[in-house]
């Protein structure tokens, strides 16, 4: 089991429009071809509960409502310091070997009682910042919440773009934004959060995702969890083709978080599909690959415990078996 390594930061790249101008992303096309991935791909069933464990190595476990607590948040820690029950790790053979979620996820106020939970366990807390969900608050004040959760003790920053550059084909003031996101995190790693349910079209997914990434987001991230629409797989497809381009162009490697309304194990293995088939190995660690999710665990665990016992009927309820 590896342990978190943070990978290098992406210190991006000029702004260049060449790299995402032409770019035209038909929707039926990437439809057609996200409907194929789960079907595609059958894993044996000796090999899923160890697809579930990696899929649980690569959550953001997340909790970010009005009513969180810091009981809450403790509690939410101890589930990300043990994700799986004791008995089902025995029955997987991995006592004694380290399995932790990938990272907490929660609002700032929150930052410290989590890094205070999770001391001395490597698990990074990540803050959402900048005015989550919206992102309208002054810029000011979202680069402060940002140099805030980072002094907190944050060690991941989940930003959100302004839509509104997006909507208006203004590239320059998403990059400018970015780019001032990325300082005021310092060695903080950033994930740019583009809120893609809002942004209307596949092609506008694409540019964003191309102009954060050259700003220096060291993941993209599609949702907050709060928009009507959140991670679809379309919408990642796009997305993951976005960072396999920039790869390709500036030799720069950038992560994938899709978050929001990922809650059931058979979905957590298509993504992980996804990003094996489209970006390869790499992307099936969480130094490159996280689930923003407050859910997804709980089934996961579920699935376990029915591979562990010979049981499969909820599997095969969930198509897994
Ligand atoms: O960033 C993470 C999302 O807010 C989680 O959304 P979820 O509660 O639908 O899993």
């Amino acid at each position: 089991m590896k342990l978190h390594q943070p990978h290098a930061r992406n210190d991006g790249t000029p702004l260049n429009a060449d790299w995402f101008d032409a770019a035209e992303v038909n929707l039926s096309a990437a439809e057609r071809r996200a409907a194929t991935i789960g079907t595609r791909r059958t894993v044996k069933k000796q090999w899923q509960a160890a697809w579930l464990v990696k899929a649980i190595q690569c959550i953001d476990l997340t909790t970010l409502t009005g009513d969180d607590t810091p009981g809450r948040v403790e509690r939410l820690c101890a589930k990300a310091r043990h994700p799986l029950r004791d008995d089902l790790v025995e029955a997987l053979g991995l006592t004694g070997r380290r399995l932790t979620t990938g990272a907490v996820c929660v609002y700032p106020s929150m930052v410290r009682t989590a890094v205070k939970a999770l001391d001395g366990s490597g698990i990074p807390v990540a803050s959402v910042a900048t005015g989550f969900p919206a992102g309208l608050t002054p810029f000011e004040q979202r680069l402060a919440e940002i140099r805030y959760a980072v002094a907190e003790g944050a060690q991941e920053i989940d930003i959100v773009i302004t839509r509104a550059h997006v909507l208006t084909g203004n590239w320059q003031a998403l990059y400018d934004e970015t780019r001032r996101m990325r300082e005021a995190c310092g060695e903080a790693h950033m994930k740019a959060i583009l809120a893609t349910g809002e942004l209307k079209t596949l092609t506008n997914v694409y540019r964003a995702s191309m102009v954060t990434m050259m700003a220096g987001s060291d993941f993209i991230k599609t949702s907050t969890g709060m928009e009507g629409v959140n991670a679809t797989l379309p919408v990642s497809l796009v997305m993951v083709r976005a960072i396999r381009d920039y790869l390709a162009l500036s030799g720069l490697r950038v992560g994938f978080k899709p978050a929001g309304g990922i809650r059931a194990a058979k979905d957590a293995l298509t993504w992980l599909f996804l990003m094996k088939e489209e970006l390869g190995r790499d992307w099936l660690e969480p130094e490159l690959f996280r689930f923003g999710a407050s859910g997804l665990l709980t089934d996961i665990e579920r699935q376990i415990e029915h591979f562990v016992t010979g049981r499969y009927s909820s599997a095969d309820r969930h198509g897994m078996a």
